[in-house]
């Protein structure tokens, strides 16, 4: 069988083990921990408070600006790095890893936990939105041509499961002038969650500078 998947470098950036992306990663777990624990926890939470309070406290003494770290965060692999669905420095991104096809597509794989709860067991529909505005937007740019949003159109067929392996994949349809098509579904199972339709504008906002 051919290998459809080719180097993932432009879609999705790669997590280092050092450095911000490490200190996110143990975010992200702190994060999952709290939900987790809630109140049935034996842990002393005014106590777990005080020591994130003082983690916070450490980070923003010795951050730059906002406007400074605006530009930094748009220099070299911008959004990639910082975006909040595949972003490894972003705490809030699960993060989804996305992967460019040979046929133009791409695809992507991520698990969601308790975080991303919507209804019982299930992913939160608009975390599903979330997931495929960007992966549309993403399979845009490996297509060439890339835009705003304009319209995002869902379905959500069937609940989508939590601590289940879900793949998310974006396809460019068309291009038409300024207005570009793209598609994109999410399956759990093989059996399809959501399906998306999206028209995007082709229209690029400067980076800080
Ligand atoms: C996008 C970021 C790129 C960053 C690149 C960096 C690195 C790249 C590497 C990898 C990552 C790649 C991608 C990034 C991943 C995800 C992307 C996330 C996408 C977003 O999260 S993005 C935020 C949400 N998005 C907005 O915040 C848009 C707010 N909005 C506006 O900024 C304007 O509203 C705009 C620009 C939409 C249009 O304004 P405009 O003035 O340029 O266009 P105009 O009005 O002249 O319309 C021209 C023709 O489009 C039709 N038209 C207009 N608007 C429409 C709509 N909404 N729906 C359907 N059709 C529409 C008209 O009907 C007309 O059609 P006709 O010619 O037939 O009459």
């Amino acid at each position: 069988m051919t290998e459809t998947r080719i180097d993932r470098t432009g879609l999705t950036a790669t997590p280092n083990n050092e450095g911000v992306d490490a200190a996110v990663a143990a975010a992200r777990r702190v994060i999952d921990a709290l939900l987790h624990s809630g109140d049935m926890s034996a842990v002393e939470m005014t106590q777990v408070a005080e020591q994130l309070n003082a983690v916070a406290d450490h980070l923003e003494a010795h951050a730059p600006t906002v406007g400074e770290r605006m530009v930094d965060m748009w220099r070299g692999e911008g959004v990639t790095r910082h975006d909040p669905v595949t972003g490894p420095e972003n705490a809030i991104a699960p993060p989804l890893r996305l992967y460019g096809r040979d046929d133009g597509s791409i695809e992507g794989e991520v698990v969601l936990g308790m975080p991303y709860q919507g209804p019982p067991g299930c992913v939160h529909g608009g975390v599903s939105a979330l997931l495929l505005d960007h992966t549309l937007g993403v399979a845009n740019a490996w297509a060439g041509t890339s835009g705003m949003t304009g319209t995002l159109t869902l379905r959500y067929h069937r609940p989508t499961p939590l601590f289940e392996r879900l793949t998310v994949t974006g396809r460019q349809t068309s291009v038409d002038g300024r207005k570009i098509y793209t598609t994109g579904t999410i399956t759990a199972g093989g059996q399809v969650c959501v399906t998306a339709e999206g028209l995007f504008i082709d229209k690029q906002l400067d980076r800080p500078r």
